[in-house]
């Protein structure tokens, strides 16, 4: 559309700018495309007036990961803990799922200091996915460089078992093959380009040091790495669903990360991708058993110290890496 010339009311002519914003309902900064960056930076301020501690790293604590501070999640590490719950902080969603408890921690992991989320935001909760991902906005906000997500998910390869941790190697972006993206509508070039690339979306280094970290603890017989895709959910697949998702290459499946990853790459933070294999993905009709949301936290529950230990590790290892490189 080509910029409007309006006559004021003395006669000379005024300029009237073109909005370059889709012409939804924007009220204070919100809209249903996003909140405004002013009004995240009124968040990350909230946030910084709250806590003393200026995390480097945020750590999305997934399913059933973070939600057993008093027994030992993956937060529990954290030193001289300040605990924000998501009902305080302005323009915060809240968590409805169970196993995440819907709290932001900051504090020092292994004497970096960090931020975690107990508790993220899932499409199926009925928030759009610039919603599920404002958190990590804020994050970068404050100051956050590195982000670590984790998740819960179901192993589709055939070698995966039950409470292996799968490093991600890249991600299928199946909701975006459908339209939905965190980054449609307006773009704020003060968050990132309008066509961020994605080919590199999760860090080779810190792939790379995951895998040395896994020597180290003695862990690597159950450390794998692949390609993770996220579908809306809330139910769990068909067997079609998933020997369609196998074919093309997905290892394992979740109803979440993809969106927060885009949205971190897009804002330049460096990513780090995490699954803890809770389940086996059905593939075959004689195959008897159910998918279901206890079991996956059941598995986060079991695999609680050996997360806490490696993901302490990843953070201090992350953190020197970054301080090493020019
Ligand atoms: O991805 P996280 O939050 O770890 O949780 C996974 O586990 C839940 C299903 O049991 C879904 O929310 C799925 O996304
Ligand atoms: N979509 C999906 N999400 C999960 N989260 C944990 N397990 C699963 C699974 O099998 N499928």
């Amino acid at each position: 559309m080509a910029p409007v010339n309006a006559t004021d009311v003395n006669g000379s002519k005024a300029y009237v700018p073109v909005k370059k914003t889709l012409p939804e309902v924007e009220e204070n900064g919100k809209s249903s495309k996003g909140y405004s960056y002013e009004t995240l930076v009124e968040t990350a301020n909230f946030l910084l007036s709250r806590t003393s501690v200026r995390p480097r790293i945020g750590v999305i604590c997934g399913s059933g990961m973070g939600s057993y501070w008093k027994e030992g999640s993956l937060a529990e590490n954290i030193t001289d803990p300040e605990c924000i719950p998501y009902e305080e902080i302005p323009n915060f969603p809240v968590s409805t799922v169970e196993g995440h408890h819907g709290r932001l921690v900051f504090g020092k992991l292994e004497g970096v200091p960090v931020v975690a989320m107990q508790g993220r935001f899932h499409y199926y909760e009925g928030y759009p996915l610039w919603k599920c991902c404002l958190p990590v906005r804020v994050m970068k906000l404050i100051g956050v460089q590195t982000l670590i997500a984790t998740n819960a998910a179901g192993g589709l390869n055939p070698n995966y078992k039950v409470g292996d941790l799968m490093i991600v190697r890249d991600h299928i972006n199946m909701m975006g093959f459908a339209g939905n993206n965190p980054l449609h509508g307006p773009n704020d070039e003060r968050f990132g380009p309008r066509f961020p690339p994605m080919n590199k979306a999760y860090n080779l280094e810190y792939r790379k040091i995951a895998k040395e970290v896994a020597k180290e603890q003695g862990i690597d017989n159950i450390v794998r790495e692949g390609v993770y895709t996220c579908l809306g959910g809330p139910n769990f697949e068909t067997v079609a669903e998933l020997n369609m998702l196998k074919m093309v290459g997905v290892d394992a499946v979740g109803m979440s990360t993809v969106h927060e990853v885009i949205i971190a790459r897009h804002c330049d933070m460096k990513v780090f991708g995490l699954s803890l294999i809770t389940n086996e993905c059905v593939t075959s009709y004689d195959h008897d058993s159910e998918a279901n949301h206890e079991e996956v936290l059941d598995v986060g529950r079991m695999r609680q110290d050996t997360l806490r230990q490696y993901v302490s590790r990843l953070v201090q290892r992350f953190a020197s890496s970054d301080d090493a490189s020019p």
